[in-house]
């Protein structure tokens, strides 16, 4: 058994996977990311910065470190170790919480806003709404001016995603230099045409950005009528499918305009939906009227509120939102044609209806030996980090009282001890990846032979 350092598990669990891209914004956050949990020792080919002699995190990364240190929790300082000159004491993370609303053009993202900006919930909400072209119509159409939300801010001509990006940055940071103090939380909303991606990204690899604000989650509308023409569009080789790509990195998807289509329909466009991203929390809806805390304060990027969402998989998609009778079962996720396997305690489920993008969830008893899973995290990450859109997971670590939480985007991931594992809890390991071509049994392979 490799043995495990409490200080690398106290601190907290950043990997980077360095390798050339030809995307400037990854290589941009692969260079400012200190690896803390993937740690091979002496893996200098593989280009991890080996940190195994050094301490954590050097006096001159603080800064930057302050983003994965966010994540401790009080139970974390019990497995700090002598001589770690990382603190667990950490403030409360009191920056301000973002929502990016995304999905394809018309699926009603401007419906959803509306609704969160005219309903009763106390919120000051500063909105950063983004249209493709320079006339700015969905800000018009925004409630926030008549009823006199904090700020409005448009971003014209050009997708929040590529060309102004740099401007959502100038954007953010100059709302946090003047207004803060005078709103709680920011919704972003992006063209239809957006890959959520790289906005993702900018909440991590921007300082500007960094320190004053953190994601709170992605949220998708998908149009129950026309989503599956979107889906289906075959793009050119190396050019991404946005309407994918905006449901496999959702933390919440509203399947939106369930009017305009039957039961049927609705139904197998969930299988589909769910096939590409098993992990976010769906809801069906119609003029995108959600519940607010399904939004708002929902904690996707938030190590300590994970757990929702690596079970998101087991729980059943909300009743209250639809009022017609029918049985949920298993097969409402997982009835159409794909593997699915039990092993004993052991399972993981790999939804190939989509090719290309899906997802796979692994769960199982038992502890992983901490080397291991760096080892193999960090190799997997090395080969694979751009398919690998996201990842979540709840670890059981040999020798740590405490479960393990962590989350991915691409190669940046981060984790730390979350609470103690209860006396008479069942040590569950459960992981779940959203990503590209992803193969199910060898990521099962890969992931139960770190355990010990
Ligand atoms: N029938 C029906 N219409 C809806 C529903 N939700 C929104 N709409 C209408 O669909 C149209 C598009 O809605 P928007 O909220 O503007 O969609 P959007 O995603 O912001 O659109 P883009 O900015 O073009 O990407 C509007 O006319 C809405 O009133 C719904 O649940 N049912």
């Amino acid at each position: 058994m490799a043995s495990i350092s409490l200080d690398i598990a106290a601190a907290t669990f950043v990997g980077l996977a360095r390798r050339h891209s030809t995307n400037p914004i990854y290589n941009r956050v692969r260079t400012s990311f200190p690896p803390l949990f993937l740690r091979p020792k002496c893996h200098d080919n593989l280009n991890f910065r080996s940190i195994s002699t050094q301490p954590r995190i050097l006096p001159s990364e603080l800064s930057k470190s302050k983003r994965f240190s966010r994540g401790f929790t009080a139970a974390a300082a019990t497995a700090q170790a002598e001589g770690s000159d990382v603190s667990t004491q950490l403030p409360p993370d009191d920056r301000i919480p973002a929502t990016v609303i995304t999905g394809f053009l018309g699926s009603g993202k401007t419906t959803l806003l509306n609704h969160i900006l005219t309903a009763d919930h106390g919120k000051r909400i500063a909105v950063i709404e983004n249209e493709y072209g320079e006339v700015d119509i969905d800000g018009s159409l925004v409630a926030a001016k008549s009823i006199g939300s904090e700020d409005i801010v448009m971003l014209n001509n050009g997708c929040l995603c590529c060309t102004v990006r740099g401007d959502l940055v100038r954007m953010i940071a100059e709302l946090v230099n003047t207004k803060k103090g005078r709103f709680d939380h920011i919704v972003i909303e992006t063209t239809g045409l957006a890959n959520p991606a790289p906005i993702i990204q900018t909440f991590y690899a921007e300082d500007q950005i960094f320190n004053d604000v953190k994601l709170d989650g992605v949220v998708t509308l998908v149009d129950a009528k026309h989503a599956n023409f979107h889906l289906d569009d075959v793009k050119p080789k190396g050019v991404v499918n946005e309407a994918v790509e905006q449901i496999a990195y959702a933390d919440r998807i509203i399947v939106n305009k369930t009017d305009l289509v039957g039961e049927p329909q609705v139904a197998s466009l969930i299988q589909r939906i769910r096939s590409i991203n098993g992990l976010a929390n769906l809801k069906r809806t119609q003029f995108g009227k959600v519940d607010l805390d399904y939004v708002l304060g929902i904690g996707g990027f938030d190590l300590e509120r994970i757990e929702s969402a690596v079970n998101a998989e087991d729980s059943e998609e909300d009743h209250a939102s639809h009022s017609h009778d029918h049985e949920h079962d298993h097969d409402l996720h997982h009835g159409h044609d794909h593997k699915h396997e039990h092993h004993d305690d052991h399972h993981s489920h790999d939804h190939t209806h989509d090719p290309g993008v899906s997802s796979v969830s692994i769960v199982c008893e038992g502890s992983l030996d901490l080397e291991k899973a760096n080892m193999w995290l960090g190799t997997l990450l090395l080969d694979r980090s751009d398919d690998i859109y996201r990842m979540k997971g709840l670890l059981s670590v040999e020798g740590m009282e405490e479960r393990f939480v962590f989350q991915g985007v691409h190669d940046i991931f981060q984790g730390s001890p979350d609470r103690l594992w209860g006396p008479d809890e069942q040590r569950t390991n459960k992981i779940v990846f959203i990503g590209k071509n992803l193969n199910s049994q060898e990521l099962e392979k890969g992931f139960k032979a770190c355990l010990i």
